[in-house]
């Protein structure tokens, strides 16, 4: 997976392009496939986002532009107002990932934030940051404003990064006056000592903050009427020339704007005329108001001036224009070389750019967000279509995930019951399931059953099961489904929403059994935390597990966890930290564990550990130090059902979050369970992680 970062601003006009900038141009030192990519864009007619285009032009990154960016910001707005935020989010995701398989690092911009939506912005961002699971630098702004004003809008954002769970890598002001510069940065140490964070402050500067004559005429709507090949010129300021011409001409300083109504041909004739002057500064251009053009006279002298400085026109008056100038936003663009140059020494000269490279090296994703891993399962899901049987058709909670999944087109239902029953129910319940879409068989008159129940007879007529017994037995919901798994008429079953855990997978015991490399049939749990996701095995099926086998249910765990994306870092658990604890349980997870290091020497993995030293860095640090696992897990195995148990549904109600399981494993065809109290999105995930499973199968 590819590294990357969020970098987002406190508020608007931050200048993050020139971070933007510095940053890549260090990770170019590291390789040549970086990627920019933006959750939102602000909309402006048929002109391309500035910041993408100059980090794709600039640096001649070979990517389309329509893939970097996910959304018009005013889109995204409407759609998170209209209730349809996980959606949103789902597209970036979706959007981000494929730039991501063609960079080896992708550089994430936050939004521009516009004035009417800053809070919406905070939000969206942080959340953006969270779920694509980038570390965030986060620029502010200290132009023309005190201590205070400067880093409270800062830490504030800071905050909110920090309270939604995001890593800050870095934070910096920009565009500071001389005399704050020290006294910013002293207070960024005092306020976040974490000195593996970046703090920097960079001063203002004229060069980047000024407009160019082509951003003035661009953001202004002003008609250029001479002097279009100087459009490059950047305005450091501007007089405005309301007074007769010779109490303008000392008033004119370097490099101004002069903005003076179009009908004073004096004041242009005049202004051109110190322009060419030694005795007067050189100037930027001129800007006539009130929509006033040079008569034809005058016109004719203008267009005979060779190199003429831009002369623009816009139609409000003086006040006006000077108002709406005040307004312009500077940007760096790809073909201005001044700015791009001075933005980099600049970035060279205030950040300690050698902390930052290796910061940036150092990023790897850590572990998968939620949403990364919900978007990843989808994907795998729907690149090859399965069968999917769901023996509890009337229950409401199957019939509601049935509609989600039907509606989002990622597997083949089969819905065991009464279609007529199950149509009523789902009209009754105002369920919106499409019953063109999902296949609905009913046991009593399924043409396959006198099949089903031979097999049955077959199968365990060694435990004294005759044909009288199989047809009781095909009665059974869970036994018709898991034959029709079988037997090949669907490549998974999903049950255990009304069925207890025994009554659900004894018949995929009995019947469909475990792979030849397995003993034990046991379960993991996905837990999907706020910002990670765990696997805990085995939390479902095996009570009381001996040393052997909960060595396999490690095992088991670990590949399951790699082939869901979750790279396998094993702890098993106990109330022991290696030696802190003794007793007969304590040894029996210390025996499991070598059980597993002698078959899986290359596995991740440490015990006994508990929990706390398991997840925690600092803890672990302190229990287990050097562990290849402490402070880091990502596989937790618990010694027995009770505690594993216990522990997965206390997570899940104490903290909200999703348990995704029990996700069997070992069994020869994928079975799964749910808990009797699942909710309609667990029914979907597992129905999802069970179409994955079968892909494995033939
Ligand atoms: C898994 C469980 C249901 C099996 O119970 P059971 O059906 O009474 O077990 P039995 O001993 O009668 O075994 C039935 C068959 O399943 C097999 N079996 C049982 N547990 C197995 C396992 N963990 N792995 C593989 N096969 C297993 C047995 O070998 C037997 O096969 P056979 O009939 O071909 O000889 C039982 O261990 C259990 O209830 N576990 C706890 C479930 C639970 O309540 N979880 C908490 C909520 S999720
Ligand atoms: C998995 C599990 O604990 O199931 P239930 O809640 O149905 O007992």
């Amino acid at each position: 997976m590819a590294g990357s970062i969020y970098l987002t601003t406190s508020e608007s006009g931050c200048g993050k392009s020139l971070v933007l900038l510095g940053i890549s141009e260090i990770l170019l030192r590291k390789t040549n496939k970086i990627g920019i990519f933006r959750p939102f864009i602000s909309r402006r007619g048929e002109i391309r986002d500035k910041n993408i285009e100059l980090i794709l032009k600039h640096f001649n990154l070979q990517l389309n532009y329509e893939d970097t960016y996910a959304f018009y910001l005013d889109e995204g707005l409407r759609l998170i107002q209209e209730g349809k935020k996980d959606w949103v989010i789902e597209k970036v995701i979706e959007k981000f990932k494929a730039i991501e398989e063609k960079c080896d690092f992708v550089i994430c911009e936050g939004s521009d934030f516009s004035v009417d939506s800053v809070s919406f912005e905070f939000d969206i961002n942080a959340t953006l940051a969270k779920n694509l699971g980038c570390p965030v630098m986060v620029v502010g702004k200290g132009t023309g404003r005190n201590l205070e004003e400067t880093l409270n809008p800062l830490f504030l954002a800071y905050d909110s990064f920090i309270n939604k769970g995001c890593r800050v890598m870095g934070v910096i002001i920009n565009k500071v006056s001389d005399q704050n510069l020290q006294p910013l940065l002293d207070t960024l140490n005092n306020r976040i000592p974490d000195e593996s964070i970046i703090k920097a402050v960079i001063p203002n500067n004229r060069i980047l903050e000024s407009p160019t004559l082509r951003e003035i005429a661009e953001q202004l709507n002003a008609e250029v009427l001479y002097g279009e090949e100087r459009l490059e010129n950047q305005a450091y300021n501007i007089t405005t020339a309301a007074m007769q011409v010779q109490n303008v001409l000392p008033r004119l300083v370097e490099n101004s704007l002069v903005i003076t109504p179009g009908d004073r041909a004096d004041v242009i004739l005049g202004v051109l005329q110190a322009h060419a002057s030694v005795n007067y500064p050189p100037l930027a251009g001129i800007l006539l108001s009130t929509g006033f053009k040079p008569d034809h006279a005058i016109d004719n002298l203008l267009r005979g001036i060779s190199q003429i400085i831009p002369i623009l026109s816009v139609k409000t008056n003086t006040y006006e224009t000077v108002s709406n100038y005040n307004k312009i936003h500077s940007y760096i663009t790809h073909d201005n070389a001044l700015k791009i140059k001075t933005s980099m020494s600049i970035f060279e000269k205030y950040i300690d750019t050698d902390k930052l490279e290796k910061e940036l090296s150092d990023i790897r994703s850590e572990g998968l967000t939620p949403k990364m891993f919900e978007y990843q399962l989808t994907q795998k899901a729907k690149s090859q279509r399965k069968r999917i049987v769901l023996p509890e058709g009337d229950d409401p909670r199957v019939l509601k995930a049935a509609a989600i999944l039907s509606e989002r087109d990622i597997v083949d239902l089969i819905l065991v019951g009464d279609e007529d029953e199950l149509r009523q129910k789902a009209n009754k319940l105002s369920i919106s399931l499409d019953f063109n879409k999902v296949l609905v068989t009913n046991p009593k008159i399924n043409s396959k059953t006198p099949q089903y129940i031979n097999k049955i007879v077959e199968l365990r007529q060694h435990k004294g099961v005759n044909h009288d017994m199989a047809k009781d037995l095909i009665n059974d919901v869970s036994y018709f489904a898991t034959m029709m798994v079988l037997e090949g008429d669907a490549d998974g079953m999903v049950s255990g929403a009304v069925h207890t855990t025994q009554h659900t997978i004894r018949p995929a015991l009995q019947l469909i059994k475990t792979k030849p490399e397995y003993n034990v049939v046991s379960s993991v749990f996905f837990m999907s935390l706020a910002d990670r996701v765990l696997v805990y095995g085995d939390c479902a099926v095996n009570p009381n597990p001996n040393a052997e086998e909960l060595a396999e249910i490690a095992i088991a765990s670990a590949e399951t966890s790699r082939n869901f994306g979750i790279e396998p870092k094993v702890a098993m658990l106990s109330y022991s930290s290696g030696d802190s604890g003794k007793g007969e349980e304590v040894e029996k997870v210390r025996k499991a564990t070598e059980i597993v290091k002698s078959k899986v020497p290359d596995l991740a993995i440490d015990g006994p550990i508990q929990y706390d030293a398991a997840v925690d860095t600092s803890v672990g640090a302190k229990k287990l130090p050097g562990s290849p696992v402490a402070g880091k897990a990502t596989v937790l195995i618990f010694p027995d059902l009770n505690t594993g148990n216990n522990t997965y549904k206390a997570v899940q109600r104490e903290t909200g979050a999703i348990a995704i399981g029990p996700v069997l494993q070992g069994l020869n065809k994928p079975v799964n369970d749910l808990s009797r109290g699942c909710k309609v999105d667990d029914i979907v995930n597992t129905v999802i992680i069970t179409a994955i499973q079968s892909q494995d199968y033939k």
